[in-house]
């Protein structure tokens, strides 16, 4: 049998600590299915003493990543810390400028660092391999950067964050609390460590601008991106979504435009017959558009220890397997200094469907008012009721829920300014949009 591919670990939480107990509890299925053992050799983490549940005994312990990565006998620098800047970066750095392979789960990183690394890594023959960092357990990097080679894409979306979609079911189906449920998401491992990625849809947001790289072969654009996140869904909206047929999902959505590439992330709402209505809890699902194949859907846990730590473990044994100095696939799907340059869509004018809540006075002419707004903005309504909400409030309110046919985000915006001048308005606008799986 061959060498041992050794690897070194930077980082032991709920990523870390799952891999090295899945790589030494397999051992030897791993050695005969890769055609050599896979050997954790050296780690680091920034707590030595605590109990994590595995065997650390034989393993060197490194006092930080980049000590690790410069100076550990390792084929393979395994980063699971996290943070596009700081150690996770270094690291990452100083062990592909010495030509080692780089496994990584951080999206982050590679939104914000990702064409750069790709370029260092081609350049140095070496492999940066990234499955973990989107969509956790589900291979979706492979099948775009892959299997999917030669199709044009036209859009790729899907429900990309756990922890959100953990929320909003348990929310909808459990009636619990925003905060109740984002706690449970942390306890099992799903969160980042600043949950404020995942609510805000940032960690949406990093894991898209590499899909769209992947899918367009543009440069990753992780700063252009439309971004909401859930923070501002209340059970009403959730509840008013499904009287109406719809289910809350936080989508990440990019597609070709005549105009450019258009990426957004926000709470949408998804026909409730349509297969991505019914992705619950931690589970992600990611689809993709393209003209040979049609759509492909993708559905399977999306963050977790075990779910993370599986895509890791299939990135590692990719480079057992792979052959020294043989044609590498390029990191991005497209050698990183051909990637082109990339070109926005203002989101201005997406066109899709919009579901509008408004709490507004309970005024003669309010309802009538609203409609007219909406005419003037030539926007086509699907329905439109008021409803009286005074048994959630002692004063006189009334709810209006608008459903539009496809419009345009700028006539969206242009009527809901107008509505807001008109004085009798409660509150912030409540405004999710409507996206559809392709007919
Ligand atoms: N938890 C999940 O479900 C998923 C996580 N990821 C990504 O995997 C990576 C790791 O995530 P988790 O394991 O959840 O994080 P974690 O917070 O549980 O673990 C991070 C580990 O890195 C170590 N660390 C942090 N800063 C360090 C430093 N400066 N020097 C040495 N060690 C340091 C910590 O001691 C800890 O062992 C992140 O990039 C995350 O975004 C990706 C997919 C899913
Ligand atoms: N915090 C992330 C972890 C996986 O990427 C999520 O909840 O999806």
């Amino acid at each position: 049998m061959a060498d041992a591919l050794k690897i070194g670990v930077a980082g032991l939480g709920t990523v870390g600590a799952s891999l090295v107990r899945i790589i030494q509890s397999r051992a030897n299925e791993l050695a005969v299915t890769c055609g050599r053992p896979i050997k954790i050799v050296a780690v680091t983490a920034r707590d030595r003493t605590k109990d994590r549940g595995i065997d650390l005994t034989d393993i060197e312990w490194f006092g930080g990543p980049v000590d690790l990565a410069q100076k550990a006998d390792i084929d393979v620098f395994v980063e699971l810390i996290g943070g596009s800047e700081g150690a996770a970066n270094a690291a990452v750095r100083a062990a592909l400028a010495r030509g080692l392979h780089v496994v990584t789960a951080n999206k982050a990183l590679l939104a914000y660092h990702g064409v750069e690394l790709a370029e260092i890594a081609e350049e140095k023959g070496a492999l940066l391999n990234f499955e973990a960092a989107v969509a956790g357990g589900i291979p979706v990097i492979k099948a775009l950067r892959e299997s999917l080679t030669g199709n044009t894409i036209s859009r790729v979306y899907g429900i990309m964050n756990g922890t959100c979609n953990y929320i909003l079911t348990r929310m909808e189906k459990e009636g619990l609390s925003f905060a109740d449920c984002l706690k449970e998401a942390q306890r099992l491992g799903y969160a980042e460590a600043d949950p404020a990625f995942d609510i805000e849809g940032n960690d949406t947001a990093h894991k898209l601008a590499i899909l769209t790289t992947l899918a367009f072969g543009n440069r990753i654009a992780a700063d252009d991106i439309y971004l909401e996140g859930i923070t501002n869904i209340s059970i009403e909206d959730i509840r008013a979504a499904a009287d109406l047929g719809y289910r809350i999902k936080l989508l990440g959505v990019a597609q070709r435009t005549e105009t450019g590439i258009e990426q957004r992330v926000h709470p949408t709402m998804v026909p409730l017959d349509s297969v991505i209505a019914q992705v619950d809890g931690v589970t992600n699902a990611v689809a993709i558009e393209s003209d040979i194949l049609g759509e492909l859907l993708m559905v399977g846990p999306g963050a977790g220890g075990n779910a993370t730590a599986s895509s890791v473990l299939g990135d590692i044994a990719d480079i057992a397997k792979s052959q020294p100095g043989a044609q590498r696939v390029p990191v991005l799907g497209h050698p990183a200094k051909a990637l082109e340059p990339y070109h926005k869509a203002q989101m201005q004018s997406h066109e899709g469907g919009y579901f509008i809540r408004l709490t507004v006075l309970d005024r003669t002419g309010v309802f009538a008012s609203v409609a007219t707004r909406m005419a003037e903005n030539n926007i086509s309504l699907e329905s439109i009721v008021q409803r009286s909400t005074q048994h959630l409030s002692p004063s006189h309110h009334q709810t209006i829920i608008l459903v539009t046919h496809a419009t345009m985000e700028d006539s969206v915006r242009k009527a809901v300014a107008a509505i807001k001048t008109e004085g009798y308005l409660v509150g912030d606008p409540q405004v999710i949009r409507i996206e559809r799986p392709k007919e």
